[in-house]
């Protein structure tokens, strides 16, 4: 079995709830969406076609225990994870980042599964399984004070109670803009009603540590 890779990289998890752990990121090519804010866009594109083998020998090449499968969206391989998982067992913790529009009968094996979905493109039939277990955190997009209500509406229509906002970082937008837009979302987060949630705000730290580079 094969699969297009983009790159397979040994870092921190820089985004939502897990935010510090050492983990290696595995990054599918390819995804379903095609968000303009996308920032892995390279991902389309830029790959390798690899082997179960090549994957499992690159993985155990890191002395870490935590495995991230992103992308694109790495569901679109999920017989290709599947087998990366029964085959590597039991001594590593597996982690999911997908856009929710995908649904897998295997998503208990997964140690803690990120779904992050696009307003444009929901699937809510999907969104409901993954909202009924309890490995799932909700990572939503804000791209502006504004967008908040849109996001208390659709956090009601699927009754999940706790989530992770994380402000968008537009590919071309100045560092400074994005501070300031990200600032005025937290005073609108503050006096909203989703304070009343187990919900928060997070932003990417890797775009500020390592300044959108790929790869960190
Ligand atoms: N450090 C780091 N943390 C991340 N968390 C989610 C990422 C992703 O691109 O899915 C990511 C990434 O690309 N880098
Ligand atoms: S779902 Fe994620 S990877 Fe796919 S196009 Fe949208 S932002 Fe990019
Ligand atoms: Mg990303």
């Amino acid at each position: 079995m094969k699969a297009k890779v983009c790159e397979i990289f040994y870092s921190l998890q820089l985004e939502g709830s897990m935010l510090g752990y050492p983990a290696v990121f595995v990054r599918f090519s390819g995804c379903n969406l095609n968000c303009k804010f996308c920032d892995t866009k390279y991902a389309f594109n830029d790959y390798e076609i690899m082997s179960l083998l090549q994957v499992s020998k690159a993985i155990c090449n890191y002395n870490c225990k935590r495995i991230i499968f992103t992308g694109g969206e790495p569901l679109l391989n999920a017989s290709f994870i599947k087998c990366l998982i029964d085959e590597l067992g039991s001594k590593y913790d597996f982690f999911l980042e997908t856009n929710g529009t995908i649904w897998v009968d295997f998503a208990s094996k997964f140690k803690h599964i990120v779904v992050s979905p696009k307003f444009d493109n929901l699937n809510f039939d999907v969104l409901k399984k993954y909202s009924l277990q309890n490995n799932v955190e909700f990572k939503v997009l804000v791209e502006n004070p504004d967008s908040l209500k849109q996001i208390e509406d659709f956090l009601k229509s699927l009754n999940i109670n706790s989530a992770t906002l994380q402000p968008i970082y537009f590919p071309d937008e100045p560092l400074n803009q994005f501070l300031e837009r990200t600032r005025n979302i937290i005073e609108a987060f503050k006096q909203s009603k989703l304070t009343n949630k187990d919900v928060r705000l997070i932003i990417q730290n890797h775009k500020i540590i390592y300044e959108k580079q790929r790869g960190v």
